[in-house]
């Protein structure tokens, strides 16, 4: 297979260094927007813990590449079995255990006994959440159960007209997102319509998603990768000081002492670039007192 039926390979590099089966990690040729996809088709890109392991190496590897201000997360596609198009379906069923997902053996289909079973999509949402740079949903299908949870936890999300549908499953298999899928959600769409979706099950389409709130942008399916990549160079020209206290701030009231921290941490970075800063390094360094006095007080 491609890498997707709507990935438009003369825009990208595959990243070197990584040899992985369940996403594919894709940087632009002429911009800082990297693309990360779930790349299982056939089970409407469910993860399993290598996935999530992949996931989290390639956001990771985003995260501390200096010159990516913009990271899209998406679903490759069609399902080579039926067509059908998925960002992620969430967690695969089929190696849920009594701890968690397993991790398979060496026969396909055979579950790792001697492995613990993980839950660690949650550290890829707090990830997400807490990385200095945008990331956006590019959902081109199926966005249900921890995958809708994913799309939650994005900065934004771009849903394609024809193809993207927004459903929360877990109930229905007695998982509960009680953290940033349902409490972020319900700050994004208000209370009453993030309970229906969790309570109720229900499909909803692009134009619904748009609607609540919860998607930003409507496109046409063969546009939703191109519409993406413009959406990246406009963030990759703004300043990346800016965009990055833009985002700790509209997460801070949600985060707790977590969102004070990380937004104190840029301020703090922020700081050290002043005369100020320097008189105070420099002052223990020279074993003398700080003298503060030529610096105001602003008002
Ligand atoms: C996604 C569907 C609505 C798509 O429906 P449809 O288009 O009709 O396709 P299907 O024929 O159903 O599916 C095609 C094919 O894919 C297989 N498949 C789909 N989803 C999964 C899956 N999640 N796991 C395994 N396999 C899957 C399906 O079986 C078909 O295979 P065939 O061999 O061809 O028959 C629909 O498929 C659907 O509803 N899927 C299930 C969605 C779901 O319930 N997901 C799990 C929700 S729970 C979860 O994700 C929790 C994870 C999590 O984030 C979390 C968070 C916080 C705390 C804990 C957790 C935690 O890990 O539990």
């Amino acid at each position: 297979m491609t890498v997707s039926a709507i990935f438009d390979p003369a825009r990208w590099r595959e990243v070197p260094g990584f040899s992985f089966t369940d996403i594919t990690y894709h940087r632009a040729v002429d911009q800082g927007t990297v693309r990360i996809a779930f790349h299982r088709p056939e089970v409407r890109n469910a993860f399993r813990p290598k996935t999530v392991d992949e996931l989290y190496t390639a956001l990771e590897h985003a995260r501390t590449t200096a010159d990516v201000g913009c990271v899209l997360i998406t679903g490759n596609g069609p399902s080579p079995k039926d067509g059908g198009w998925a960002f992620c379906s969430g967690g695969d069923q089929r190696i849920r255990g009594k701890d968690g997902y397993k991790y398979e053996g060496d026969e396909a289909g055979e579950v790792d006994a001697a492995r613990l079973g993980r839950l660690h999509i949650l550290e890829v949402q707090r990830l997400i959440r807490f990385m200095p740079k945008v990331v956006i949903a590019v959902v081109p299908g199926w966005a249900v159960g921890g995958g809708h949870s994913l799309h939650v936890v994005c900065d934004m999300t771009l849903a394609s007209r024809e193809h993207a549908r927004f459903k929360q499953t877990d109930p229905d298999v007695a998982s509960f997102d009680s953290g940033y899928g349902s409490a972020l959600l319900a700050r994004q769409i208000g209370q009453k319509k993030a309970r229906e979706i969790f309570f109720l099950g229900l499909d909803y389409t692009a134009e619904q998603a748009a609607a609540m709130g919860m998607v930003n942008a409507v496109v046409p399916h063969e546009d939703l990768e191109k519409v993406a990549l413009e959406w990246g160079a406009l963030i990759n020209g703004k300043s990346p000081t800016a965009m990055r206290m833009l985002k700790y701030g509209f997460n801070l009231p949600d985060e707790g002492l977590v969102g004070q921290q990380l937004f104190a941490g840029e301020a703090t970075r922020l700081a050290y670039g002043t005369d100020e800063a320097e008189e105070g390094r420099d002052a223990f360094l020279e074993k003398r007192k700080p003298d503060y006095k030529r610096f105001p007080w602003h008002y």
